[in-house]
C-alpha cells in the first residue's frame, strides 16, 4: 500500500518511486491482464471510464473519434463532454458495415467499438472493422471488450490495436472494485499511455488491484458458469408468453448469432428482455423481482436487472435512446452465479405478477 519507496541514492530507485507512477500490486496485476488479452502493455485506471479517458488522450483538438449510436450510456456522455476540447465524435450503427465505411473523415484519428454492446446486445465484425479502418484512415481501433471479457473474446488477435475493459464487472467479478484497464501490444502506443497514465493521475489504488488480481484467479469458472446460466435464462423468457423478445447472441433468434459464434468462444450472462407492457409493467417487474437485484452495473456475482431508459442509459438524449430501441419495456439482466432453477423461478413470478 506504500505510496512511496526507499531510494539508493537520489534518483536512484529500487523500481518504484511513487505509487501513482508505478506501484508493484498494480504493476502485478497489468502484467496477469496483458497476458489474458494477449497483449504486451496493460495500464490500470480507476475506473472504465477513466481507461477511456487515457485512450482519448492520445487525440488532439481537431481529431474526429468514429464511435457507435449504442454505446454504454457513460461512454457516449463522455465523448459528447469532449466536443469542449475540439474532439469531435460521430456516432454510427457500426453493426452495419457500409454505414461504419462511409461515416469516416479526413481527421478520423480512433475508431471506439462496444461489442457485444450495451444494452442492444449488437455484435460488431472486428476482422471488418479493422480492415475498413486500415483502408480509409491512419486511425487506432478500440474495442471495448467489457461485455465479453477476455475470457471469450479477444480483440488484439482480430487487429484491434487497443482493448478496454471496466474490470469493475466480470473482471474483478465481485461488485467490490470500480477499475478499468487498457491492453496493447504496440511499445509506441504504451509508452505513450504510460506516460499520460502518470501525468494526469487517474490511477487505482493498490488495494484495488490486490482485489481485482484475486477476482481474476476464479474468472476462468464464472464465465463458464455466467454463460450457463445465461443461456437458460434467455432461453426461459424466449418461450415466455407475457415477453414480447429477448436479445441474447446465443439464441439462434440473434440477428447476428452466426457472427458472434465465429468471433467469441462464448458469452457472458448478459441479456435484453422486452416483456410487455410498458413503463408500469416494467416497475413492478423488478419491484417483484426477489433473487435479481435492481441495480446499475453487471458482472458481478449476483444477479442483476435494470432499466436503460431511466437507469443508465438515462444521459443518453431521448431521441438516440429511442433510434436503437431502448424502450420502457426493455430490462437488460446480468445473470450471476446462483442456482439456475431459482433465477428462473425468480422471473417468472415477477412476469406474472407484472403481467397477469
Ligand atoms: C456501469 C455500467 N457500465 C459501465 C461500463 C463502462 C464504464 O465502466 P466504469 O468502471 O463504470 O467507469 C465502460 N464500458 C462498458 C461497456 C460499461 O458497461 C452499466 O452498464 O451498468
Amino acid at each position: 500500500m506504500s505510496t512511496t519507496f526507499k531510494q539508493k541514492a537520489p534518483g536512484e530507485n529500487y523500481g518504484f518511486d511513487y505509487s501513482r507512477s508505478g506501484n508493484p500490486t498494480r504493476k502485478c496485476l497489468e502484467e496477469c491482464i496483458a497476458s489474458l488479452e494477449k497483449g504486451k502493455h496493460a495500464l490500470c485506471m480507476a475506473s472504465g471510464l477513466a481507461a477511456t479517458d487515457l485512450v482519448v488522450r492520445l487525440l488532439k483538438s481537431g481529431d474526429h473519434i468514429l464511435s457507435m449510436n449504442d454505446l454504454y450510456g457513460g461512454t457516449n456522455r463522455y465523448f459528447r463532454t469532449m466536443k469542449q476540447f475540439g474532439v469531435n465524435i460521430t456516432f454510427v450503427d457500426a453493426t452495419d458495415i457500409d454505414k461504419f465505411g462511409s461515416a469516416f473523415q479526413e481527421n478520423t484519428k480512433l475508431v471506439w467499438i462496444e461489442t457485444p454492446t450495451n444494452p442492444m446486445m449488437n455484435i460488431v465484425d472486428i476482422e471488418e472493422v479493422v480492415k475498413i479502418t486500415k483502408e480509409k484512415s491512419n486511425a487506432l481501433v478500440a474495442i471495448d471488450n467489457t461485455f465479453a471479457t477476455c475470457y471469450f473474446q479477444r480483440p488484439l488477435e482480430m487487429g484491434a490495436d487497443l482493448v478496454i475493459s471496466s474490470m469493475t464487472k466480470y473482471m474483478n467479478g465481485h461488485s467490490d472494485t470500480v477499475m478499468g484497464c487498457v491492453v496493447v501490444r504496440d511499445d509506441k502506443i504504451a509508452e505513450r499511455l504510460r506516460f499520460l497514465q502518470n501525468a494526469c493521475g487517474a490511477v487505482p489504488s493498490p488495494f484495488d488491484c490486490f482485489l481485482v488480481n484475486r477476482g481474476l484467479k476464479t474468472m476462468h469458472l464464472r464465465m463458464k458458469e455466467h454463460m450457463k446460466n445465461g443461456l437458460a435464462v434467455a432461453r426461459f423468457l424466449e418461450g415466455n408468453s407475457r415477453v414480447e423478445k429477448v436479445l441474447h447472441p446465443g439464441l439462434e433468434s440473434h440477428p447476428q448469432h452466426l457472427l458472434a459464434k465465429r468471433q467469441m468462444r462464448g458469452f457472458s450472462g448478459m441479456l435484453t428482455v422486452f416483456i410487455k407492457g410498458g413503463i408500469e409493467e416494467s416497475k413492478i417487474f423488478l419491484k417483484t423481482l426477489k433473487l435479481f437485484t435492481t441495480a446499475e452495473s453487471l458482472g458481478g456475482y449476483e444477479s442483476l436487472a435494470e432499466l436503460p431508459a431511466i437507469m443508465t442509459h438515462a444521459s443518453v438524449p431521448k431521441e438516440q435512446r429511442e433510434e436503437i430501441g431502448i424502450a420502457d419495456n426493455l430490462i437488460r439482466l446480468s445473470v450471476g452465479l446462483e442456482e439456475e432453477d431459482d433465477l428462473i423461478a425468480d422471473l417468472d413470478q415477477a412476469l406474472k405478477t407484472a403481467i397477469p
